[in-house]
């Protein structure tokens, strides 16, 4: 067991009425009760308090004026001040960060009063100075607030819950409120600014998170030379960390990086410094790039649903609820020809019990084996025949083709499309759901909301991979794109599928792809996975032991 670290300050203070031993070293700060009560009290505080100190928000002095003493202050100390002449003592109070229920975090306070002055300031100076260590703690940040996402609450939540934290931890903003899309992305790539300051956040949904995404990966690459139409360019990761005040109708980014879509709790991760990478996926047609996705890349029932509910966005987030009870009646298939490179020599699979959580060793050791790799990549130049060198091929009709890079937890499913991909692996699972029933349909989709497991379902298949490519039936040369077609083609298309679908008769030969809630111009597309090209203001989701350890400071 590591030896508790030397103590940089003890003093005997004083919380409320009691007296406490108050001691600071480089990474707890505790604060112990000097003589238990010897009556029992249900409700008396605990002995003895403990947090670490990189969790400590900020500290600050207070002035108490000694002829005014708390209610539940004896006012020994302060009979010894006027006994002295002098009119005051001094208090110092801590904000730290307080664990709560389903990976909350809160912001707790607790009041020193100190025997004199000096003490007092010594408190503080050595609090700050042990803060003033932790170099990973952003000092100034670019913030960009969606007005209009989700239930259009981003200014509202912004100004009351995080700018009051942000002051707090001293930390300078620059708030850009968007005028419309792609204000953020278009300002990231030519703001002068970015130098100056240590992230970006962005007070918004997943789409908003996409634009600060789309930005930084653009500029990153600008600056690296990298020509971003080459899919099999090795991008430069991103230096710049990104913060996400969730303020979204999904915000499955957030929940799946920090635990839950609470900005007070996303405000905390960003002041602690947290640092979470995460892997991208390119997407190209054709050797032209179209976007990048960190989520979900969804065709068949997921693009409709998104389709769908564009149209509802006045809505809300309820829009996709109803989108998708339309789309789960409509029960469209789609056919196409998937590839695949499955990921190899990585540890995990999509079938895994085990969670990608707060220093995930899955992600460690992949992620390890991927950058080795990247080191001598070259290009594969293997065919796409099945059975031939590494790629799959598989052909079919499909409800639903899904890339899950990471869980996509979200509130409507707080266990997501692939509850054991991971965060910064390097991979992105791969979830090809045939045409089955309706009824089939709705227990995988059900198996989202509970402990059931969606891939155990014979017409449900997942592939842990690095790079995929999908052709539309109809569509399967590279130079094809089914929105360039002549009208003449797309009725033969349209009464060749019609054929397959004797009851409806008129079902679309083509799905659009879901790329974290935007839709794709194109269908047939390349993607490849960039293993941890950015990085979070977050640490992954903690394990609840975690939260038994440190949500109760009393336990130490
Ligand atoms: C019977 C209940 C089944 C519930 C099944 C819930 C599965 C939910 C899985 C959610 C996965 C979200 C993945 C994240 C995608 C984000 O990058 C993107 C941008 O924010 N969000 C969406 O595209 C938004 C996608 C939103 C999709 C909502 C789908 C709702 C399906 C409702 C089906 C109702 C069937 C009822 C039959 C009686
Ligand atoms: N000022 C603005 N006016 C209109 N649209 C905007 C503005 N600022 C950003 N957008 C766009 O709004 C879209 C949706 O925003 P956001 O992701 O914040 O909310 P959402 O779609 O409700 O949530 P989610 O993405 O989590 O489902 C984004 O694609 C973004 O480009
Ligand atoms: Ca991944």
């Amino acid at each position: 067991m590591d030896r508790p670290a030397r103590p940089l300050l003890v003093s005997e203070l004083r919380v409320r009425n009691t007296a406490y031993d108050v001691s600071l070293s480089r990474s707890l700060f505790t604060w112990k009760r000097r003589a238990p009560s010897p009556v029992y009290h249900p409700f008396r505080p605990s002995v003895c308090h403990s947090v670490p100190v990189s969790e400590i928000i900020s500290v600050r002095e207070e002035e108490q004026d000694s002829h005014r003493p708390n209610d539940d202050d004896d006012g020994s100390w302060k009979k010894i001040r006027e006994g002295e002449g002098k009119d005051c003592r001094q208090a110092f109070t801590v904000s730290y960060v307080e664990r709560c229920r389903q990976h909350r975090w809160r912001c707790a306070e607790v009041t020193f009063t100190c025997p004199d002055r000096s003490l007092c300031q010594n408190w503080v100076s050595s609090v700050r100075e042990q803060l003033a260590t932790f170099t990973s703690r952003p000092k100034c940040l670019l913030v960009y607030i969606n007005p209009h996402g989700g239930k259009r609450q981003g200014k509202r939540i912004y100004q009351q819950k995080v700018a009051p934290l942000f002051a707090q931890a001293s930390i300078i903003t620059h708030v850009i409120v968007t005028e419309h899309a792609n204000h953020a992305r278009d300002h990231l790539r030519t703001c002068t600014e970015l130098k100056l300051v240590d992230g970006v956040v962005c007070v918004g949904g997943d789409g908003m998170f996409s634009e600060i995404v789309h930005g930084l990966v653009w500029r990153t690459q600008l600056d690296g030379g990298i020509d971003l139409n080459c899919p099999d360019e090795e991008l430069s990761p991103c230096s710049l960390r990104i913060g996400i005040i969730p303020a979204g109708s999904t915000d499955c980014i957030c929940f799946a990086t920090v635990g839950t879509n609470d900005p007070v709790t996303s405000a905390l991760h960003i002041i602690v410094g947290d640092s979470q990478p995460m892997d991208v996926c390119s997407v190209h047609h054709n050797n032209t790039f179209l976007r990048y996705s960190i989520s979900l890349l969804g065709y068949g029932f997921y693009g409709d649903v998104l389709t769908d509910s564009e149209r509802k966005r006045w809505m809300g987030p309820a829009r996709y609820e109803l989108s998708g009870l339309k789309m789960f009646l409509t029960h469209h298939y789609y056919e196409g020809t998937v590839s695949y490179l499955p990921a190899k020599g990585i540890v995990g699979t999509p079938r895994d019990a085990a969670r990608c959580r707060t220093n995930c060793v899955v992600c460690q050791h992949n992620g390890q084996k991927m950058s080795e790799r990247a080191m001598k990549y070259e290009p594969d130049e293997t065919s796409e025949c099945e059975d031939d060198g590494e790629w799959r091929t598989i052909r079919g009709k499909f409800l639903a083709i899904n890339a899950a890079s990471m869980s996509c937890a979200c509130p409507r499913s707080p266990k997501g499309l692939s509850p054991a991909a991971h965060l910064a692996d390097g991979t992105t699972d791969l979830i090809l759901v045939r045409k089955c029933s309706r009824f089939s349909f709705l227990r995988h989709l059900l198996r989202h909301t509970n402990k059931d497991d969606q891939f155990d379902l014979n017409f449900v298949e997942v592939h842990r991979v690095v790079r995929f490519r999908f052709a539309p039936r109809h569509c399967q040369s590279d130079s094809d794109l089914e929105l360039d077609l002549p009208e003449s083609s797309k009725r033969q298309i349209f009464s060749q599928i019609c054929r397959d679908h004797p009851a409806c008769g008129c079902a679309p030969a083509y799905s659009s792809w879901n790329c974290d809630g935007e839709i794709l111009t194109h269908t047939a597309i390349d993607v490849r996975v960039h293993c941890r090209l950015i990085k979070l203001f977050a640490r992954g989701i903690e394990e609840a032991q975690m939260f038994e350890e440190l949500g109760n400071p009393c336990s130490v």
